[in-house]
């Protein structure tokens, strides 16, 4: 029976999940999970990807002590952050978080120079500060002139594990480089970008074989022989994958660090409207788009539980958030002062504070501010999408870390009127292996896939419940996220 590997990096968390098939069913073991985190260097926020290498190759030994021999294996990661390497392939400079400042006015200055909505006319995604196009646009010159290849995360993690140099579609996306029409780099935003077609690989299907393990690595640690398959090296792409949508019109909520609440379309959506409301069409595997918006997420409640110096577990959170009576401070989630703030405590208070609500004091009042302001986000984000799809919406699929705080599942049917079916937690890494299995032949699509899934998991169903004066928060919140409350 054929194991394979899925190392899944998110903001907070990363993992290596063995799969395999058998019987009909899809079984997923995790055999070692490490912290992530961003690291701040001289006013600066960076990955520390020597780190992630190092505890990738440690649940590869682990991998090995459980009896796996041989496998295959995919990478994903987080979107838009790069590595710059040289001719001799060394890496030429540490690789910046998306939520470093230093893009932080790189939308204003390139409107200056290009029209927004002619950008979003052609390349279709959302406009995020920390774009890998606003990146660049603002790297040093001189240094990214030195680089012989620029290598987002996953690809550069593939690169160094394998030599091979890819540009894996799903993640590429994400740049807000790749052009809807060509299906390639467009030309003018590089140019705009000082940066050369070569120094982006040609661009990678999920699915490809891509080889072996490098042998220096083999000779070095005792792990499994792995052959590497490219995967939709977006965690999110392959977190949609995961997702067990079998019904018509479903959507989905991505519920991490980040929180993706989209929908999967055959084709991209990238008009006025879109463009105004600011949805993304990022790349999907197979030939989709992830027609989707980026949510603050459970970014959130870490950072929170980060200030009170992780006093609180997660579940501990939620428990507290149970005790207090809901919707009496709320704030926008999208805020972009939520993005990186010193102290997230603080920044959410001062936020209630300015829009004249009452102000969260305890571990619970944070909490629970923040699980119903994700709720009520979540209510405005799927009437957008049903508007922006033009088809009504039956159901929504929460997959991802979030699936464990029960409460915001429940919150989130109540307060968005809508059955949402939870699970599974691990959909990134599940959404990384089928893509593995459906390559290796195990599996023949991602329909089959989806059905299997849907089998093979326990899911959760969470029914609405009627929510007293649900228009008057509605409105409450409107208010809020249009900046009209409070001033
Ligand atoms: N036991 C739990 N109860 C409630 N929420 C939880 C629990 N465990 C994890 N979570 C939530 O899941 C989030 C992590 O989700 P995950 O998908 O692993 O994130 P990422 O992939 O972005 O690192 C945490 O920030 C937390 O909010
Ligand atoms: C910055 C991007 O929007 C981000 O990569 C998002 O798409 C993503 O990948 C979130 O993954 P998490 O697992 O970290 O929530
Ligand atoms: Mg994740």
């Amino acid at each position: 029976m054929k194991k394979h590997i899925a190392v899944d990096i998110g903001a907070s968390s990363g993992r290596l999940v063995v799969g395999t098939y058998e019987n009909g069913k899809i079984f997923l073991k995790e055999i070692y999970r490490f912290p992530n985190g961003i690291e701040e260097r001289n006013d600066n926020y960076f990955w520390n990807i020597e780190k992630l290498i190092a505890e990738m190759i440690n649940g590869l030994e682990a991998a090995k002590k459980e009896g796996i021999n041989e496998c295959t294996l995919g990478i994903d990661t987080w979107g838009v952050d790069y590595a710059l390497i040289d001719v001799a392939s060394n890496r030429i400079q540490e690789i910046y978080a998306y939520r470093d400042e230093r893009t932080q006015s790189a939308i204003q200055n390139v409107k200056k120079q290009k029209s927004l909505k002619d950008i979003y006319k052609k390349i279709g995604i959302q406009f995020l500060s920390f774009n890998t196009l606003f990146q660049l646009y603002v790297h040093d010159k001189k240094e990214l002139a030195k680089a012989h290849k620029i290598l987002l995360v996953p690809d550069y993690l593939y690169y160094r594990l394998s030599s091979k140099l890819i540009s894996e579609k799903t993640n590429a996306s994400t740049t807000q480089l790749l052009n809807l029409e060509t299906k390639d780099y467009d030309e003018e935003l590089l140019q705009l970008i000082g940066v050369k077609r070569e120094q982006f690989e040609t661009l990678t299907e999920p699915g490809e074989s891509l080889g072996p393990i490098k042998e220096s690595i083999r000779k070095k640690y005792d792990i499994p022989q792995c052959e590497f398959i490219c995967v939709a090296t977006h965690d999110t792409a392959s977190a949609v994958l995961g997702v067990p949508g079998t019904e018509k019109n479903f959507a989905y909520l991505c519920s991490g660090t980040w929180s993706l609440m989209g929908v999967e379309n055959k084709s991209p959506i990238a008009n006025e409207q879109s463009y105004n409301m600011n949805y993304t069409n990022e790349w999907g595997a197979y030939g989709t788009y992830r027609f989707l918006k980026n949510i603050m997420g459970l970014w959130l409640i870490q950072e929170v539980r980060r200030q009170l110096e992780k006093e609180y577990s997660f579940a501990d959170l939620v428990t507290e958030a149970k005790k207090i009576k809901p919707f009496q401070f709320l704030i926008d989630c999208n805020d972009e002062c939520f993005l990186k703030p010193e102290n997230m405590v603080t920044e959410v208070q001062r936020y209630c504070q300015k829009s004249g609500q009452l102000v969260p004091q305890t571990a619970g009042e944070l909490a629970r501010c923040i699980f119903d302001s994700l709720a009520l986000m979540y209510r405005k984000t799927l009437k957008e999408l049903t508007l922006l799809n033009e088809y009504p919406i039956h159901s929504l699929h929460v997959v991802g870390g979030g699936v464990q705080n029960e409460l915001l599942c429940q919150l989130t049917a109540d307060v968005a009127e809508i059955p949402v079916i939870a699970g599974p937690i691990e959909s990134t890494a599940l959404g990384n292996i089928i893509v593995q299995m459906i390559s290796c032949g195990e599996l023949a699509n991602l329909a089959e896939a989806r059905k299997v899934i849907r089998e093979s998991f326990p899911i959760k169903t969470y029914q609405p419940a009627p929510i007293h004066q649900l228009d008057e928060i509605d409105e409450q919140f409107t208010q809020l996220t249009s900046g009209t409350l409070g001033g």
